[in-house]
């Protein structure tokens, strides 16, 4: 039987040697007996008595040395009831289960007298049952260990952590020789010894009968079982409490858990934000509701989706914590402001993020870069349209915008592409800056000097300190070239190195400075008949074009002039505060058959300047600017309505002048000349350029010959419009 406290049978086989030759020989008793005398007395090495076992003869030399007196008969060490109350307290399981498991061992038949007893690892007895009162230290009030009793079993079978029987003469004490014990250790968890189980009875002196023997062996095999039994006991006592306190510690940590999830949902859904809690690989734990609202996804759905991709800017969560934790991110055409937060475990390990989300202000825009750059607050949403063909464009754009592909717009005038480049933008990085340029706006020598910068002295009246290009202030974000038509040749060259290599060198400059920015390029010319002019690169062309997105002129937008007309009403009223205008049947009519060779800017000066001007809240074409309004005898019947989109600006087509439709004068150079409704073929041409000089002649009137006014009706700055008329 194998365990803790050793092997019943394999563990006593010396003892059992030891008790057969005590009974087989009859000498052998004296021997020991007489080795012990001739060590006490004569200094004799106990070791080389043959009868002596070493673990004896040690436990001699060890009792000996602690100063004890072979002879004395007051063995043990006194101790006080209080001491002993403690101990038994301390010791009230091991004493309990020792109890129950030794309350038969009366009814063993031991011959002689007996003493069953539990002894704590120092000696003092937990538990004693037997007959054996005549040896005054076993007593209750006594510890014994071997300084104060000589050599005895139970402190052996502690030392040894086996069982261990003392005949007789082997006890270091003449007061004991009378008494043979056999004892076995209990054992604890931690392999150690604890207490002893002892079972001592009184022999007679001289050799041992046969059933002596057989009692003897007898009750060594069950003070070993007893001590194995005791301690698997404890073991599973132990074992026991350990669960049940891991249990309640558990039970405890789950109502903490409960009571803290349902306080941080309480927070969570009191704070007005919506907020995501997500692990570190960004897979959604909790949504509230607002969160949910916000997505526009229900929160169901949101459990195990990835917020890195929901919310993210193209930055990693970690980049944008270390870099503020604050960003402004476009959700299904939606600004919002997202503030992201690490959670960090109990050993500082990253356990995930709480991103709370608002719908944010337009000045959230660039924010966090500090606002570098030029104005760019449209999204998608404001580009406004019913028609497929511009929601196609819209959604073509968002689509490009997701890359990080350069972008090609190309529209006549008014059709929105400086919008589209802004919305562009503030999808793929709306915290990035948005530099513009206009190359048709700069003087040509100054061109250079604003893309790429210039360095100190680099030219008369360059700033000292020199300035950096707008490439370089691109970092990050996008550069917006409006009509690169305009481009002169010979920086087409130096503008496809640097799209080539994204490296800019300042104008005087000796080092490169690799920039990342994204660019999207914008044209009302048709740039491949340019490259066939020699005005414009072919290889700048392909390298720009690679995403193009054609807007559609107006007139090819089925439905939108109406729509952008009474959007634009709409717009006049809440700007003024006044009553509600409308159009009248006919000017609605003409509103939708109209060619708008100016498209939306043009449609919407021709509303605001209506609306100003009509009488009685209605619209008539009378009211519509005069250029406009003479067109009332060539304007298209009615049922040309919804015809088929036509001269829409195509990469085949020259887009520098604007078709006219039939029944049309040519463009002449006076306001008062006829302008187009959209009608079949033939189709004389009128050039843009003589459209512009004719609305600024129009506004001038309008304005009264007020230049600051005059710039209002065409949406332009006083600067451009001066500058357009000293063009002209
Ligand atoms: N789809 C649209 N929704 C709302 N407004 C629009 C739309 N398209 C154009 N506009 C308005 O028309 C005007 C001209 O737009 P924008 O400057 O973007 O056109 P563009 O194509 O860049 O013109 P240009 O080539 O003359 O620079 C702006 O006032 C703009 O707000």
């Amino acid at each position: 039987m194998d365990n803790a406290a050793g092997t019943v049978d394999s563990d006593y086989v010396e003892d059992l040697q030891l008790i057969r030759s005590i009974r087989e020989d009859d000498s052998f008793w004296d021997c020991i007996f007489e080795a012990k005398l001739d060590f006490l007395n004569n200094d004799a090495d106990p070791f080389q008595a043959s009868c002596v076992r070493p673990e004896i003869a040690d436990s001699w030399v060890r009792s000996y040395n602690s100063g004890l007196k072979p002879d004395d008969s007051d063995l043990g060490e006194h101790i006080t009831e209080d001491e002993l109350q403690r101990v038994l307290a301390e010791n009230a399981e091991i004493a309990d289960t020792a109890r129950s498991l030794i309350k038969n061992v009366e009814s063993l038949n031991l011959q002689n007298d007996y003493i069953f007893e539990l002894l704590d690892a120092s000696g003092i007895a937990l538990v004693q049952i037997g007959n054996l009162d005549q040896h005054q230290f076993v007593g209750p009030l006594y510890r014994c260990d071997e300084g104060n009793v000589g050599t005895n079993a139970h402190t052996l079978c502690m030392r040894y952590k086996k069982p261990f029987v003392v005949v007789g003469p082997e006890h270091y004490c003449f007061a004991l020789q009378g008494l043979i014990a056999c004892a076995a250790p209990v054992i604890d968890q931690s392999d150690t010894s604890i207490a002893a189980l002892t079972l001592t009875q009184s022999i007679p002196e001289g050799p041992l009968s046969p059933s002596d023997e057989k009692v003897l062996v007898h009750a060594m095999s069950l003070v070993s079982s007893l001590a194995i039994a005791l301690s698997d006991q404890l073991r599973i006592n132990q074992q026991e409490v350990k669960l049940a306190e891991t249990e309640q510690k558990y039970s405890q940590a789950s109502l903490e858990a409960q009571r803290f999830e349902s306080i941080s949902r309480t927070v969570i859904n009191a704070v007005k934000d919506g907020v995501l809690i997500c692990n570190a690989e960004g897979s959604i734990t909790l949504a509230t509701p607002e969160a949910a609202h916000l997505l526009k996804i229900p929160p169901e759905d949101l459990m195990g989706t990835n917020a890195r991709s929901l919310v993210g800017d193209g930055r990693s969560f970690e980049e944008i914590v270390e870099q503020g934790g604050s960003t402004t991110v476009i959700i299904d055409e939606e600004l919002h402001e997202t503030k992201i937060s690490q959670i960090f475990g109990s050993k500082s390990e990253l356990e995930g993020f709480i991103i709370s989300l608002k719908e944010a202000k337009r000045t959230t825009l660039g924010a966090s870069r500090g606002k570098v750059g030029d104005t760019a607050d449209i999204l998608f949403k404001d580009i406004l349209g019913e028609s497929t063909q511009i929601n196609k464009a819209k959604a073509l754009a968002s689509r490009f915008a997701r890359s990080t592909e350069n972008i090609l717009l190309m529209g006549e005038s008014g059709t929105g592409k400086e919008l589209f480049a802004q919305a562009i933008h503030n999808q793929a990085c709306p915290n990035g800056p948005f530099m513009s340029i206009n190359c048709a706006a700069i003087p040509p020598r100054l061109i250079e000097s604003e893309l790429f910068g210039y360095e100190s002295g680099s030219f008369t009246g360059a700033e000292k300190g020199g300035k950096p290009g707008k490439i370089e202030l691109a970092e990050g974000g996008t550069l917006f070239l409006d009509e690169i038509g305009d481009m002169p040749l010979e920086l087409q060259a130096t503008l496809l190195r640097v799209l080539e290599n994204k490296r800019v060198i300042r104008v005087g400059g000796k080092t490169y400075k690799q920039i990342d920015f994204r660019l999207i390029a914008a044209t009302n010319q048709n740039l491949p008949k340019l490259v066939s002019e020699h005005r414009f690169r072919e290889d700048l062309l392909y390298r720009i074009s690679v995403l193009t997105v054609n807007l559609p002129p107006l007139r090819d937008r089925i439905g939108d002039a109406l729509y952008f007309a009474r959007f634009f009403l709409n717009e006049c009223q809440i700007r003024t505060g006044n009553g509600r205008v409308t159009l009248s049947d006919e000017a609605a009519h003409f509103v939708s058959v109209y060619a708008w060779p100016g498209n939306v800017r043009q449609l919407k000066h021709a509303i605001y300047s209506a609306y100003y001007t009509c009488e009685n809240g209605v619209i008539n074409i009378d009211d519509f600017p005069l250029y406009i309004a003479q067109n009332l005898n060539h304007r298209a019947p009615a049922e040309h309505l919804g015809s088929e989109p036509s001269g829409a600006l195509t990469q085949n087509e020259s887009s520098s002048s604007v078709k006219v439709q039939d029944g049309c004068a040519p463009a002449s150079n006076t306001a008062s000349e006829p302008f187009c409704v959209a009608q079949d073929s033939p189709l004389p041409t009128l050039s843009l350029s003589d459209l512009e000089r004719i609305a600024i002649n129009e506004a001038i009137r309008q304005a009264d010959g007020n230049i600051a006014a005059a710039a209002a009706i065409l949406d332009i700055s006083k600067a451009t419009l001066y500058r357009k008329l000293k063009d002209s």
